[in-house]
Parts: structure tokens; C-alpha cells; sequence
């Protein structure tokens, strides 16, 4: 069964619009003779909440790390934030993108503090000013934990946090620098259903915020997207199967092309779920 793709139509360049945050142009990224991704065509806007699903080795961590200028393209071209890849100081670029990561948990040392793991996220950003920023960014981490329903762990090592607090203590870090980009790579892998529910939960207030940053959203699962994300981009074998929006893309048919066997799509309110056929 062919899939039913819902391409986004590819803009022309970066500054085709003002509210392009991320704009991927014929992009691959190949290490050795393994093609990671291939002929990539992504753009992200300002108000957008992107989804990104596919199977395990489908290339969706190599896509979030062209995004958060973490890595470059083998070939095409790649914006951030109206920066070009290979252009520019990355390091300047990353202080303006808010990347949660489970490798990222795996380098804070057991013994800091919860909320200093938020409130360091800063110090990249004010440097110098850190003195004087202090109560600021104390302050802000401390808001940051609580809409993250963490509070209470704020003076906790976060060594002995569990894998969902774990999670969302690396959440309030990312959105720490008020970032213009949120990259959000399987946060609720571990997580048991409450902790994924309460999560998706969160997320979904997050999509929803007007304020919040252009978000994209790392999964596996459908039953893991946030009410309030509006795009989806479908991944298989390092290229992209469908993308648009979710209502347009997410069918049992685009489904069983990108994990290779016949699914079912199933939707209840504003959540999806799937199964295999038959
Ligand atoms: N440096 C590398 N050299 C060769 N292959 C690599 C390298 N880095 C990643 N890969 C391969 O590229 C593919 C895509 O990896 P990536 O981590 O982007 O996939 P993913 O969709 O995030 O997978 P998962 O869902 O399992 O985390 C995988 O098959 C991986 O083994």
C-alpha cells in the first residue's frame, strides 16, 4: 500500500520567512558507507510543535542534532535560528536552543543539586554576569521545577531522582535560557504510565503556551504525543516518509510504511494509539 504523504511544501531558503527557526535543504549525513539521513527538506516555524517518530535506527537523533547545531550536514544545507551550518560560532548558536537529552542526564554529576542542574543551564548564557544574576535565575529555575511538578526536589541530589524526575529536571533545564528552539529527544522513554502521562501532560501545556519556543519532540510511540503538538514528521531508514500536519499525516497507512508492517491507527480524543493488524 502506497503511503499517503502530506509533504509541507519545501520553502525556497531561509529567508523565505521571518519565522523560520530550523530550514534543512536537501540534507544527508552519512558515516562511512551508511546513509544516517538522506535528501532531508525540513522547516520549522515559530508557532510550531514538531513530533518526530519513527523506528529504532531511523535517524530521528541524528535529525535533532542537525537542529541543535550538534552536528553537520554530509551534504545539502542546513539553518538554525537563521544561522547557517558551517558558518557559525555554534557555540554562540547553542546558547539560543534548549536540547534535553538522556545522554545529557548521563553527564550531571549524582551528587548536584536539583536546582542547580536548572539554574547552571544559565550560567553559559550570563557568564560574566552571573554574580549579579543570581537571585534571577534562582528564582526562575525554581518557577521551572514547579511547572514541571518538581518542586519539592529542588535541594535533591539529582543522582537519586527517579528516571521521570530525572527527565523533567532536564526539561526546566533546556527551557532555563528562555531558548528560541526546545529539542526534546524521547523524554518519556523509561517512564511508567503515570510518569508518561503526567508528562505527556506537561508537554501538552507546554504546545500549548503561545509563549513557548518552536518545539520538536523525539518518540516511538503515538501514544506519547502532546495534545497541542502540530506537526509530524515520519522517519524510516534515514528518510523522511511523510510530513506535515498531524492530522493530515498520522494514518495507519503512513504508520505501517515507516515501522514496516500493517498498524492501525486509532484516535480517542486527542490522543492516538496503535496496534498491529490483524
Ligand atoms: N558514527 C556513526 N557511524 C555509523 N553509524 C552510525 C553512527 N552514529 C549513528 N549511526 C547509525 O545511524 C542510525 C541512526 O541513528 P540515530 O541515533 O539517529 O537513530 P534513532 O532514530 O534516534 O534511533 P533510536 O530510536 O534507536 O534512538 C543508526 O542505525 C545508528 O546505528
Amino acid at each position: 500500500m502506497a503511503p499517503v504523504t502530506a509533504q509541507t511544501q519545501a520553502s525556497t531558503g531561509p529567508d523565505a520567512h521571518d519565522d523560520l527557526v530550523v530550514h534543512m535543504a536537501d540534507v544527508g549525513v552519512r558515516r562511512g558507507t551508511n546513509d544516517l539521513l538522506k535528501e532531508v527538506n525540513w522547516s520549522v516555524e515559530l508557532d510550531e510543535r514538531w513530533v518526530i517518530l519513527g523506528s529504532n535506527g531511523a535517524g530521528k537523533t541524528t535529525l535533532l542534532r542537525l537542529a541543535g547545531a550538534e552536528l553537520h550536514p554530509t551534504t545539502g544545507v542546513v539553518h538554525v535560528l537563521g544561522e547557517r551550518m558551517g558558518r557559525v560560532d555554534v557555540f554562540e548558536l547553542r546558547t539560543r536552543i534548549g536540547f534535553a537529552t538522556a545522554a545529557l542526564g548521563g553527564r550531571v554529576p549524582p551528587a548536584e543539586k536539583v536546582l542547580d542542574v536548572v539554574v547552571s543551564a544559565g550560567y553559559a548564557v550570563l557568564g560574566r554576569w552571573r554574580e549579579e544574576y543570581d537571585q534571577l535565575d534562582t528564582g526562575r529555575a525554581a518557577e521551572l521545577l514547579k511547572a514541571m511538578g518538581i518542586a519539592a526536589l529542588a535541594d535533591r541530589e539529582f543522582g537519586t531522582l527517579s528516571e521521570g524526575e530525572r527527565k523533567r529536571t532536564l526539561i526546566a533545564r533546556a527551557l532555563m535560557t528562555d531558548p528560541e528552539l526546545l529539542l526534546l529527544d524521547e523524554p518519556a522513554a523509561g517512564l511508567d504510565l503515570g510518569g508518561r502521562e503526567d508528562l505527556v501532560a506537561r508537554l501538552s501545556e507546554l504546545a500549548l503556551d503561545p509563549d513557548a519556543p518552536a518545539t520538536a519532540l523525539v518518540t516511538h510511540h503515538v501514544e506519547e504525543i502532546p495534545p497541542g503538538f502540530t506537526h509530524l514528521l515520519l522517519l524510516s531508514d534515514g528518510g523522511v516518509v511523510a510530513q506535515g500536519l498531524i492530522d493530515d499525516v498520522l494514518t495507519s497507512e503512513n504508520l505501517s510504511a515507516t515501522f514496516g508492517q500493517e498498524l492501525e491507527l486509532t484516535r480517542s480524543g486527542d490522543r492516538y494509539f496503535a496496534r498491529r493488524r490483524g
